[in-house]
């Protein structure tokens, strides 16, 4: 199988540079439209499909950001490996602003969102327990050093609805008593439909700023973290162009299972299933219906 490397380009990263044959590239699915047109090239003999998911312009708020089409559009253009882009605030004095860190759990705390593609008449239920890929977050770790980007292997994100920003009482919260090592607004619903999707899914959290918790800092600022981001992306950039060669172009299947989690998964038996919802599946479960 040949892999095909999918980029959700976050906050301040609406385009990336140097692909083969690029263009942009218009999807249609059953779930609506994605957050913007696709850029998709090769890069090192591999293919790549890269989306800004709030839209070139920073069109969507997390709120509205279309998840389920965005990932149900890399499935259907053939992605194989999701990897994520994120500006985050930081829980943690280490994780200053400019470091990257490849999270590997989340909280989710989103509520006004679509969460899955299933549903009633086709009913199934996907472990997200492990919910990054280690294979995909070794090649992000790999690549992040080898830009010589200060990087944190293993975290925790948490996804709020925003889009205010967290309250000093839910900052302390979130980093006292739950735990939490850096927060965001759009990696959930995002990261459970990629699982869904049978998509390899890995998160780059490019922090920005300390959200409100730290003394020293202060509240969070927008203007601050636009400085930050800008730098992040240039930083992304870089370790976006080196994924190609670190995962190279023939792939073999998810040692972890990633690409394998809707066996078992559907409880609705065949004779039951809604026709309609079993249509629009087509993309993102279609092996298995
Ligand atoms: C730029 S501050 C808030 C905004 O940035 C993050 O977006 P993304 O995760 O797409 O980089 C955060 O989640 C908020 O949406
Ligand atoms: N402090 C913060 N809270 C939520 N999302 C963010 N994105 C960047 N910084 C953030």
């Amino acid at each position: 199988m040949q892999t095909v490397i999918g980029i959700m380009g976050g906050s301040g990263l609406y385009e990336i540079a140097g692909l083969e044959g690029a263009e942009w590239v218009s999807v249609d699915t059953p779930w609506g439209a994605p957050s913007d047109h696709f850029f998709i090239g090769t890069l090192n003999g591999v293919r790549m499909v890269f989306l800004p998911r709030h839209g070139r312009g920073h069109v969507h708020s997390p709120s509205s950001v279309p998840y389920r089409a965005n990932i149900d559009a890399m499935k259907r253009l053939g992605v194989t490996d999701l990897f994520s882009l994120s500006a985050t605030g930081s829980f943690r004095e280490e994780m200053a602003p400019g470091d990257f860190v490849v999270v590997d759990q989340f909280i989710d705390r989103t509520y006004a969102r679509e969460k899955s593609f299933f549903g009633p008449g086709c009913v199934a239920h996907v472990s997200v327990a492990h919910p990054t890929c280690p294979r995909l977050s070794d090649a992000a770790q790999a690549a992040a050093e080898a830009e010589g980007i200060r990087v944190h292997r293993g975290g925790t994100y948490l996804a709020m609805e925003g889009p205010q920003f967290s309250t000093l009482a839910e900052s302390k919260m979130y980093r006292e008593i739950w735990n939490a090592d850096v927060i965001g607004m759009t990696n959930m619903p995002e990261a459970k439909l990629a699982r869904e999707a049978e998509l390899c899914y890995a998160s780059i959290a490019m922090v920005t700023d300390y959200d409100s918790w730290h003394p020293d800092h202060g509240e969070v600022d927008v203007t601050k973290i636009i400085a930050t981001m800008t730098g992040n992306a240039d930083k992304a950039r870089g370790l976006v162009a080196r994924l190609p060669g670190l995962l190279g172009a023939d792939r073999a299947d998810c040692p972890h299972g990633c690409d394998k989690a809707l066996e078992f998964a559907i409880l609705t038996r065949a004779e039951h299933r809604d026709a309609d919802l079993v249509a629009k599946l087509d993309a993102v479960a279609g092996r298995m219906l």
